[in-house]
């Protein structure tokens, strides 16, 4: 097994859950600078995130002002972010940058990854002229004569002797069909008389039951293009194409670094700590986009650990949670800012998540900081994570896909919102609990609603991001 370079260009909700649409009117348009009104959390989150709109760290596209932890940079506080579409496509093109790894690995251990080249049939499918039925092979007009005794044609047996013209023989499903036969008669559509002789109970169509040679495919035909994930059924596909390997793309790595002091790791949240929800989630989630996470780390609110971790880590991908906006243990930056990262994205014009990033560590190397609060997390992960790891582990990018909006759903005045929702019919609805530091809503969603500054009505068509785990996917992750 070697690894070598290469080129290579509405289900159930779950208890508790509420399918209420967010409370209150569609904001459309308004001020940036106009008061927040405030709004218990749980509402969705728009209240927050508008208290929180022009105080954006350092602009997108540029190397972040050096600063000191807990000192805003001079640039902090007057960008936006990147347009969510455009990070995403950032994102995207980072993936890209540089040589997939590939591997040829027996059938099974390829479960999982994505081709590298198309698979190609290395043989006809069928690769014979196959009997559909158990029954008869009979030449010609009937009644035929039957050959007597035996239990005439079994699959996978050598091949039998030409059928002459008028005669019959038993075959199995899935055997040969021998040369000269027409058709193929079920047992329970013939009869024999006292003399031997053949006769059809329904009348005979030429080539009838006969899986002719060729028919899936011919050998040398693409039966699967490069990008495709191996499936079971890839596998199997696979296999009847006569293929004992795969070549798949090598999945790209990542090492996950939890941020924050105040973090525990089992037992009741308590003095003001809470429980790590990142660790658990973030690790399975990147699996489930096609990385082989390295490890979970937890390096607290250390910045020198946290600079020792990223320059050590020979990961693809490192992403850190929490630490990216400008407080007084927010270490993300500055750590950034003294290894020479290149920041890519800094801060994206979507709610929640907006301080995500991403960030050049070294040519094909990557960042991305997710902010610490969980709904925001995920909003990052979608945003950045997920399109960098689809190229890096050569998936083709499904095409987006639009559903109608069942209810209607906040805006945020200029920023992108990512709304859990549930697929209803052929309706989606908005979730509740859906603030920043909220997992309730997106944990019972079908996928994330991408609404546009100003919010969607009843009937709008909306873009979803589906999650990368089907809506009942019980045994999927063990
Ligand atoms: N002055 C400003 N403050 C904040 C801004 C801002 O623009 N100006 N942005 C807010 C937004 S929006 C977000 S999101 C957060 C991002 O903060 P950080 O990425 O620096 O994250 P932390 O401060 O470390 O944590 C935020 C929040 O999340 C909790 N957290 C962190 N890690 C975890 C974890 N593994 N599991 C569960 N919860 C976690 C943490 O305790 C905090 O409550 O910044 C806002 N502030
Ligand atoms: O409002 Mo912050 O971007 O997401 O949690």
């Amino acid at each position: 097994m070697t690894a070598q370079d290469r080129d290579f260009g509405a289900a159930d909700q779950g208890q508790g859950a509420t399918e209420e649409p967010v409370a209150g009117p569609v904001s459309r348009g308004g001020s940036v600078d106009r008061a927040p009104t405030p709004a218990p959390e749980g509402d969705d989150g728009v209240e927050e995130a508008l208290a929180l709109v022009g105080t954006r760290p350092a602009p997108a596209h540029r190397n972040h002002d050096a600063s000191a932890p807990g000192q805003e940079a001079p640039s902090r506080g007057r960008h936006r972010g990147t347009p969510w579409e455009e990070a995403r496509a950032l994102a995207s093109r980072a993936g890209r940058a540089g040589v997939l790894r590939t591997r040829r690995d027996p059938l099974p251990a390829s479960l999982g990854r994505v081709l590298a080249t198309p698979l190609i049939a290395l043989v006809d499918l069928p690769s014979f002229d196959t009997s559909a039925m158990d029954g008869w092979a009979v030449a010609g007009p009937g009644p035929w004569t039957a050959a007597s005794g035996g239990s005439g044609i079994l699959a996978g047996r050598e091949g039998a002797k030409t059928l002459a013209d008028g005669a019959a023989v038993r075959i199995a499903t899935g055997a040969r069909v021998p040369p000269g036969a027409t058709a193929v008669i079920r047992s329970e559509y013939a009869r024999s008389d006292r003399a031997g002789r053949l006769h059809a109970l329904r009348p005979v169509v030429h080539g009838q039951d006969i899986r002719p040679r060729g028919q899936e495919c011919r050998s040398g035909d693409q039966l699967l293009p490069a990008g495709t994930l191996v499936t079971p059924a890839v596998l199997g596909l696979a296999a009847a194409a006569g293929c004992d390997e795969l070549l798949t793309v090598v999945r790209p790595r990542v090492e996950v670094l939890v941020l924050g002091d105040e973090l525990l790791t089992e037992g009741l949240p308590r003095d003001g700590l809470i429980r790590d929800a990142l660790g658990p989630m973030i690790g399975p989630w990147l699996r489930a986009v096609g990385a082989e996470v390295t490890g979970t780390r937890r390096i607290g609110d250390d910045p020198d650990a946290l600079r020792r971790a990223v320059t050590a880590s020979d990961a693809d991908l490192v992403i850190t949670t929490g630490g990216t906006a400008a407080g007084p243990v927010d270490h993300v930056h500055p750590m950034l800012d003294k290894v020479g990262a290149e920041l890519l994205v800094d801060g994206v014009a979507v709610r929640p998540g907006h301080p995500m990033l991403l960030a050049g560590l070294a040519p094909g190397r990557y960042l991305v900081g997710l902010p610490g609060n969980p709904l925001a997390a995920v909003s990052g992960l979608l945003t950045l994570a997920e399109p960098l790891l689809r190229q890096r582990s050569g998936q083709t990018t499904p095409p987006p896909y639009r559903a109608s909006l069942r209810d209607e759903v906040h805006g945020h005045p200029q920023d992108t919102r990512l709304v859990p929702v549930v697929h209803r019919g052929d309706r989606v609805v908005p979730l509740h609990f859906s603030g920043p530091a909220m997992l309730r809503g997106i944990a019972a969603a079908h996928g994330l609603a991408v609404v546009p500054p100003g919010g969607g009505r009843p009937g709008d068509e909306l873009e979803i991001l589906d999650l990368p785990w089907p809506p009942s996917s019980e045994g999927c992750f063990t």
